[in-house]
């Protein structure tokens, strides 16, 4: 069988003299030698490229990262200096985001059940738009202003549009079965649009939406900007977002549009249809997904004569849950032999409490690993870290980027004493 395909590495990827990967310059065994395994290995200048190609394809102002893919504050600061705006989906986001120096003016703030603390901490800090997603949620900004909350925000309207997208049920947004946003079918977005219009606790500025993560079909995208742009036009109105969602490629064989495609989807079809509102975008998973890999060190491999044979690595699904909440499919390789055919199909495992821990089903690596073999997993720089646990009392990997030979540590390694630190023991 093949090797791990190269266009699945990120960007500024390469083998040293010594055979081993290189990324951004950094061999990965110094990495792994200087801060241990697991650990989060981004391609600093990949990260960047995606952003600026983003910029580039939709314009300044108007791509607002969307943090939860990803989030430290150097990364918060990244996306800021590259031109970036952000999305936050809750107040610890926004508090990361500013926290890195990122004026809360650059930050929006989405969510379907937003706490009135949260408005408030929003409201006081003066971000740029509140993605408003529900009656409620309207009915608290009503009391926030009664309150003398202020200044008045300025808000957009996150529309459900009708539109399934073809991704995990998990993660669709755009259907009328959604926890998300005014349904544009039943009428809810045009009672929204005319109850904020009416109200002096808000500034409606747009309207928005967002049909779901990890989509791959151009279709999907334009069907969604069509069905906006149609409802936008007549709302005259100065913003118009059009949320994230481009899938990336994480295995073999899978090939998604590049951000560039993606804008020419969604411009084009905002242009045929005479939107003159700004058009924005808020990836997430396109920018941060294939920026990173996760090394892990092999610990114990077993083999079960006529079953299969367990791999099993010193992190799992406490660092990328994404295989067990989705069953979603990963490569993995060693980074000493990236070229190496990999013939071994393995179980690729964690070291939690329960058979549910895998990272990849069908795990394919070279048939001489070995105990003590650093093994890689590419794409997973976007809803790995971020939606890491403690399971286990596992203390959380630490985040390195890597740029110009230069290791930088970004995320250190939690502590056993960061395990005991909101623990109140009598
Ligand atoms: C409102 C909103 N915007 C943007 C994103 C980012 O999506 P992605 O990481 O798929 O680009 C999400 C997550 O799916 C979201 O819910
Ligand atoms: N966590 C999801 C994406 C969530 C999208 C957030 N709106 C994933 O890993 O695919």
């Amino acid at each position: 069988m093949t090797a791990v395909e190269r266009h699945l590495l990120s960007d500024n990827t390469a083998v040293g003299a010594d055979g081993m990967l290189t990324v951004g310059g950094c061999s990965v065994a110094d990495v792994a030698a200087e801060y241990g395994t697991p650990v989060f290995v981004y391609d600093e200048a990949h990260l960047r490229s995606r952003c600026r190609e983003a910029v580039g394809a939709f314009g300044p102002e108007r791509v607002i990262y969307a943090t939860k893919a990803f989030l430290c504050r150097a990364m918060a600061r990244l996306a800021y200096d590259e031109g970036l705006l952000l999305d936050v989906a809750s107040g610890g986001e926004l508090h990361v985001a500013m926290s890195a120096g990122v004026p809360a003016s650059a930050c929006t703030l989405h969510g379907n059940n937003k706490s009135v603390a949260e408005l408030r901490q929003a409201i006081t800090a003066g971000v740029r738009h509140i993605i408003v997603d529900s009656f409620d949620e309207l009915d608290r900004l009503d009391m926030l202003a009664a309150e003398g909350c202020g200044p008045t925000p300025q808000v957009v309207l996150r529309i459900t549009p009708g539109v399934s997208a073809h991704t995990h049920e998990f993660i669709a947004t755009g259907q009328d079965d959604s926890k998300f946003g005014f349904n544009l079918g039943n009428g809810d977005a045009v009672k929204a649009v005319d109850r904020a219009r009416r109200s002096t606790s808000v500034d409606l500025v747009g309207v928005h939406c967002h049909i779901g993560s990890n989509v791959f079909e151009a279709s999907s995208f334009a069907k969604a900007a069509e069905v906006m742009a149609n409802f936008a036009v007549p709302l005259d109105l100065p913003e118009l977002v059009l949320g994230g969602g481009l899938g990336v490629a994480y295995v073999a064989g899978e090939e998604a549009p590049t951000i560039t495609q993606w804008g020419n989807v969604l411009l084009d079809a905002c242009d045929a249809l005479g939107v003159r509102s700004r058009v924005s975008v808020e990836p997430g998973r396109s920018i941060a997904a294939a920026a990173a890999m996760t090394i892990y060190t092999v610990g114990t491999i077993k083999t079960i004569p006529g079953v299969r044979t367990y791999v099993s690595v010193d992190g799992g699904m406490s660092d990328n849950p994404r295989p067990v909440l989705y069953g979603s499919g990963y490569e993995s390789f060693l980074p000493r032999a990236v070229d190496a055919p990999r013939d071994l199909t393995a179980r690729l495992v964690g070291k939690h409490c329960e058979s549910g821990d895998v990272l990849s089903f069908e795990a394919r690596l070279p048939t001489d690993i070995a105990v003590g073999d650093l093994l890689a997993m590419p794409v997973t720089g976007a809803y790995g870290q971020s939606m890491g646990s403690n399971y286990n009392k596992i203390t959380r990997p630490p985040v390195v980027f890597c740029a110009d030979g230069d290791a930088k540590l970004v995320v250190r390694r939690e502590t056993f004493d960061d395990l005991l630190a909101t623990d109140i023991y009598p």
